[in-house]
């Protein structure tokens, strides 16, 4: 159970978390939408520990995060983009991550999933744009974390292997996990999301299903209904001019 309780963030003058308060349980999927720059990143950040919040407070399982690093060897973190030690390859970066989690992995399964078997000797600096991506899938499953967080994850994916991946998705759901991902792929949203939490000017606009946000704004298609919000909140801004 993740629990996001009134949080605030600025960088410097720009405001980009205004309250943010929204709690997430085990067993679903939460899709974060929003347009470019409304804060799914520094959201996801937030929980992660990686941003200093300015106010509020962030819960997991009943525990702040606050000043209590291990609840991170909870989480499973597949980033946007892979940033790995560039000269290492996949096995080393595998082994070196188990050296410091000091925790049971189960990578072998995955490396055969995503079949990566032929590159486990490859530096990681040759490999292409999807194929990190891959390993950068393998990172987030291998320790079999409750909470798996994912940032845009189809990007740089093949088709079959953005299937594997949402299979793969869809199994850690069944099995009881806290899912949640950013993405502005809105067929992922309607095959994987529980609840759709669209970010707006630093706020929670909405949060509910595909079909409530649907019947929301009046829309039979996600990308009408997303493009509507986006086109009230666009009049707004020209009415204050
Ligand atoms: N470390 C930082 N320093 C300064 N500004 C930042 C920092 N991180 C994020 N921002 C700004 O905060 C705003 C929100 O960024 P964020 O990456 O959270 O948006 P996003 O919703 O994930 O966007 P996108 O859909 O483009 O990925 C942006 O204007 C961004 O430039």
């Amino acid at each position: 159970m993740i629990e996001i309780q009134h949080i605030y963030k600025s960088f410097g003058k720009l405001q980009v978390l205004k309250g943010v308060n929204v709690r997430m349980e085990p067993g679903k999927i939460y899709a974060f939408l929003g347009p470019n720059g409304s804060g799914k990143t520094t959201l996801i950040k937030s929980i992660l520990g990686l941003v200093n919040l300015d106010a509020g407070e962030i819960l997991i399982n009943g525990q702040n995060i606050k000043h209590n690093w291990q609840y991170k060897n909870g989480i499973g973190y597949m980033p946007q983009i892979a940033r790995f030690p560039e000269n290492l390859n996949m096995m080393e970066l595998i082994r070196m991550l188990k050296d410091i989690r000091k925790m049971p992995s189960c990578e072998e399964q995955y490396i055969r999933y995503f079949e990566l078997e032929n590159f486990q000797n490859k530096a990681l600096k040759n490999l292409s744009g999807g194929t990190r991506q891959k390993v950068n899938a393998i990172l987030t499953f291998m320790f079999n974390p409750d909470i798996l967080i994912f940032d845009e994850p189809s990007a740089g994916l093949d088709p079959v292997s953005h299937i594997k991946l949402k299979d793969l998705i869809l199994q850690e759901k069944e099995k009881g996990k806290t899912i949640l991902l950013t993405t502005h792929m809105l067929s992922e949203v309607e095959e994987l999301a529980d609840e759709v939490i669209y970010l707006l000017d630093g706020k929670i606009y909405f949060q509910g299903t595909v079909s409530e946000l649907l019947y929301s704004q009046d829309e039979l298609r996600l990308e009408r209904a997303i493009a509507k919000i986006t086109q009230k909140k666009t009049a707004k801004e020209r009415i204050k001019v």
